[in-house]
Parts: structure tokens; C-alpha cells; sequence
């Protein structure tokens, strides 16, 4: 078969040789999936309006962000369950991660453990996703040992004080990993805890992570400019505009329409990063331009792992960066640091 040439494709090859319970839980969202469609449709409402007769031989794609840096402006989001995706699981897109020199954060509810991920890919630049467990003193054992790993920056997500009611896994059945696949890191002396949402999580418990842990703290799943007001005063080192990709609360506005909003609020005190929808080169091209220092996508790599492992999560990521040069070259703009609104027309739906 010929090998996939764009995110699409991978999906799809990727779609045929998965579990469909699991393919399922990759693709899926919340509720009737408004949001899951709106992320991607959103992209497709922005045009690009490039500048002409400004040629440059090599653009500049390099990023530098509080958790150190990135050979592009695309980093891996943390995606739970890669062990079902394929059996090296986190393993491999940490080194599909390491190869392509971009960050991956892991997901604490990765199905191998945070330490052994690290030892798998030593030059990975790992960044650590907590869900604050209700349990403090186990949350503070993780920020230990992803710090002890070698973690770069700590991710707290902030979207899921609850988790989004995912229909197509009800319709699935889908509610457990199979045999011998566990959230690795909930493992504690003889047994393995069960991942818990903390449905009184707040503010206060960001403020005791950021004294808690010398790393930089990064919020994921901010949507409301107010937030980023009290994120930036509480000491945040960057925030994440996503909607956890359409699985949380249904109906969410599109990320890249929030984006704006969440620059404008920030205005440019601590990098703001975006995810969700992310597909295609110029999709990156146009969160750069309307104010993200970097996106993340987090299916997309499933999908590159799905479909042949490490080497796929490889060529995914290659991909994404191939597509950002020629969209840059075309775009006329030397750097991915040259990007401002001017580069967007919002169009009305074909
Ligand atoms: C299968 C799957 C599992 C996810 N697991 C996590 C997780 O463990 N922690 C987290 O913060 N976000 C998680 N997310 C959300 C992603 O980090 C990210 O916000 C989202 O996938 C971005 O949208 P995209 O898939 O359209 O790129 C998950 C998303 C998917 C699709
Ligand atoms: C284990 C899950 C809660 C991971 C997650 O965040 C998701 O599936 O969206």
C-alpha cells in the first residue's frame, strides 16, 4: 500500500488497524461531538492572504518555550492509552518525539510508566500531564517523579473536573483498558489506583504546584480570557487554549475562534499554546498568526502510531513540519516568528 501523504490519510490507515471500540476512543468527543467538529472547521474558516516577492532559502521553525525547546512549532499533546495503538505504546512516540526534536508531553494516564518512558527515548523532551488526584500526597509523588525523570515542565489540566460523557464509548462498552494495559503511573506498592477526576479542583490547587515544584507550570484547557487574567497573576509559565480536543464539555467554541481573545489577554506576558484541529501545515501557520507560540496535536500522532508505530508517529510529525515550510515559503514570511493577523481572512462556510 502506498504510504499515507497527509493526517487524513494516516487516520484512515490507522482506523484499519485498530480495534473500532479503540478507534472509537481516539476519534471521538463529548456529548454530540459539536466541538470535536468545530476544532477542525474552524481552521477551514480562516483563509491565508500571503505576501508575495519575499523569497527566503530556509525558514526558521525553531520555538523556545519556558520547558526548553522545539524544532518546530508542533508539539505532541498528552494523549492517554498508546499501548493500544501499538504495543511500544508511549515508548515509541517518545522517540518518534526525540527524533523529530520536538516535546511530547505524557500523559499521566500513559499505559507505560512515566520512567520508563524516559528510559526508552534519552533524548526525548518529556513534559509531564497531571490530573490533580483527590489524593494530594500521591499528586505530589508524581511531581517527584516526573522532576526525577527529567521532565521539563509540568502540564495541569485544568478542563476536567469531571470527565465528558464520550457517547460512541457508552455505545462501545469501552469503560476499561484490556488485560495487561494500565494507567502505569497509577501503580502504588501492590496495586494501581484508579485515575480520579477532582470535582473541587480550583485555583488554590494550581498556586500550591507552582510552589510545590521548581518546573514550570503550564495550564492546559483554558477557553475564558479571565482565566488567563488569573492564571498569569497566580504565576502560570504558559497557557494551553484547547477544549481537550471536543471530549469534554460539548459545544465549547472552536479553539482557534478563542485564540484571539486569550493573545489579547495575555499579551504576550507567557507563551500561549493551542491544540485541537491541528492538521495541516497552514492550520499551524494560522494559530501561529492569530497569537500561539506553538500548537499541539494530539490524534494526529495516534494515528501516525496506529498506523505503523514509531515510524509513523515519525512521519506524521515530519509531515506537519514539511508542510509548515512550503506553507511559510508560500506565505512569504522567513519565520514562523514573522506570523501576525494580517496573514488571516475569516471566510464565510462554502
Ligand atoms: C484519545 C485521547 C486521549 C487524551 N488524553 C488526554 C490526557 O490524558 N490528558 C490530557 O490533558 N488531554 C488528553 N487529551 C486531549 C489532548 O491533549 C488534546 O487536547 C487534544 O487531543 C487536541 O485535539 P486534537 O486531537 O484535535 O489534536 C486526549 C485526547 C485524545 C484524542
Ligand atoms: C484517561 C482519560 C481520562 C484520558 C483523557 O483525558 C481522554 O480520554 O480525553
Amino acid at each position: 500500500m502506498r504510504a499515507p501523504v497527509s493526517v487524513r490519510e494516516f487516520e484512515a490507515a490507522a482506523r484499519e488497524r485498530l480495534d473500532p471500540a479503540h478507534y472509537d476512543y481516539f476519534a471521538g468527543g463529548a456529548g454530540e461531538e459539536v466541538t470535536l467538529r468545530a476544532n477542525e472547521a474552524a481552521f477551514g474558516r480562516l483563509a491565508l492572504l500571503p505576501r508575495v516577492l519575499r523569497g527566503t532559502d530556509k525558514p526558521e521553525l525553531g520555538v523556545t518555550l519556558p520547558g526548553g525547546s522545539a524544532s518546530m512549532p508542533v508539539l505532541v499533546a498528552p494523549t492517554a492509552f498508546h499501548r493500544l495503538a501499538d504495543p511500544e505504546g508511549e515508548r515509541a512516540t517518545a522517540r518518534a518525539a526525540a527524533a523529530t526534536e520536538t516535546i511530547m508531553m505524557l500523559s499521566m494516564a500513559s499505559t507505560v510508566a512515566l520512567e520508563d518512558v524516559a528510559a526508552a527515548a534519552p533524548g526525548a523532551r518529556l513534559w509531564f500531564q497531571l490530573y490533580v488526584q483527590p489524593d494530594l500526597a500521591f499528586t505530589k509523588t508524581l511531581v517527584r517523579r516526573a522532576e526525577a525523570a527529567g521532565c521539563r515542565a509540568l502540564v495541569v489540566t485544568v478542563d476536567s473536573p469531571v470527565l465528558g460523557s464520550r457517547l460512541r464509548d457508552e455505545r462501545n462498552g469501552f469503560h476499561d483498558l484490556p488485560d495487561g494495559l494500565c494507567c502505569e503511573n497509577m501503580r502504588d506498592g501492590d496495586r494501581v489506583r484508579p485515575l480520579e477526576f477532582s470535582p473541587t479542583i480550583s485555583w488554590e490547587h494550581v498556586g500550591r504546584l507552582i510552589e510545590l515544584t521548581s518546573l514550570p507550570v503550564v495550564l492546559k484547557g483554558v477557553l475564558h480570557p479571565e482565566d488567563a487574567g488569573t492564571a498569569l497573576d497566580l504565576g502560570v509559565s504558559g497557557l494551553i487554549v484547547s477544549n481537550h480536543g471536543g471530549r469534554q464539555l460539548d459545544t465549547v467554541p472552536a479553539t482557534v475562534d478563542v485564540l484571539p481573545e486569550i493573545a489579547a489577554a495575555v499579551a504576550g506576558a507567557v507563551p500561549v499554546l493551542l491544540d485541537g484541529g491541528v492538521r495541516s501545515g497552514t492550520d499551524v501557520l494560522k494559530a501561529l498568526a492569530l497569537g500561539a507560540a506553538a500548537v499541539a496535536v494530539g490524534r494526529p500522532v495516534v494515528w501516525g502510531l496506529g498506523a505503523d508505530g514509531e515510524r509513523g508517529a515519525v512521519r506524521v510529525l515530519e509531515l506537519l513540519r514539511a508542510q509548515i515550510e512550503e506553507a511559510l515559503a508560500l506565505c512569504g514570511a522567513a519565520s514562523v516568528h514573522d506570523l501576525g493577523p494580517g496573514l488571516v481572512r475569516r471566510v464565510p462556510p462554502c
